[in-house]
């Protein structure tokens, strides 16, 4: 059981993701923090991210690590833990730039293969490029939607005390790295042909995993 999750930003990926992988003794991959870890790495080696040269000849030297057990999904770079630093707002603005240049992606997408077919039971896979790039043959393919208006709205209030941005900025942000993701030449931010699209807008979370549950059992049933 191969689940691909795709969507722009702050559509629930990452929560919806994490949560059906649990509920249903599922692995867990995000592959957003796999981009974030090397754009990490970058800006932390003095690279300059808009430098699509420099990334480019830089993309083997990281090595990332990410663990895929939904309780607790982890992410190593170079043996050190990522998790907290690849959620900056300084890595958010330049992760766009370092995940357009096709040496980072051929990288991470052989990462992601591996860890797909090293999941025995099963694995949910998140991302942009998951249903047409990564695994397009996977059981199922998700790609949730929601209105700039929720996404920028849950975002606002997930920083909240953290590093907190109003909901105007947050909101344009959000839909630079959209239009960046789905701009770009290679492998861009995309529904699959034969993905379901669920519109979250109005749907809790709980609503949200509750129908991508459903969908798998579907898959499950007929298989
Ligand atoms: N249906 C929903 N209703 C209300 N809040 C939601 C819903 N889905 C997700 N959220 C909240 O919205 C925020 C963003 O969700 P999440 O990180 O899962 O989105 P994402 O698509 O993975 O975003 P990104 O691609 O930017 O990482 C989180 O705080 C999450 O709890
Ligand atoms: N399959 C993917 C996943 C992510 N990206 C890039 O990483 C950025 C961060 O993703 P989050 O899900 O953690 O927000 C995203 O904006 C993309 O630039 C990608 O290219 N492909």
């Amino acid at each position: 059981m191969i689940v691909a999750i795709d969507g722009p930003s702050g559509t629930g990926k990452s929560s919806t993701s994490r949560a059906v992988a649990a509920k249903l003794g599922l692995s867990y991959l995000d592959t957003g923090a796999q981009y974030r870890a090397i754009t990490w790495w970058m800006l932390t080696n003095g690279i300059d991210v808009n430098d699509a040269a420099g990334v480019a000849d830089a993309a083997g030297k990281p090595v990332i690590v990410s663990g895929s057990d939904p309780a607790a999904p982890t992410i190593t770079v170079d043996a050190v833990d990522a998790s907290g630093p690849i959620r900056t707002q300084e890595v958010t603005a330049a992760v766009s730039a370092v995940s357009a240049v096709p040496e980072v992606r051929a990288r991470l997408v052989e990462l992601q293969r591996t860890a797909a077919a090293e999941a025995l039971a099963g694995i949910v896979v998140e991302g942009r490029d998951i249903g047409t790039t990564v695994l397009p043959d996977a059981t199922l393919k998700i790609f949730l939607t929601a209105s700039e208006e929720a996404r920028a709205a849950r975002r606002t209030a997930e920083l909240k005390g953290k590093e907190a941005q109003d909901l105007a900025a947050t909101r344009a942000a959000m839909a630079k790295r959209d239009a960046a993701d789905s701009g770009r030449k290679t492998s861009p931010l995309a529904k699959a042909d034969d993905a379901v699209e669920v519109d979250t807008s109005e749907l809790t979370l709980d609503q949200v995993i509750e129908c991508v549950v459903t969908l798998v059992e579907e898959k499950r049933i007929k298989a």
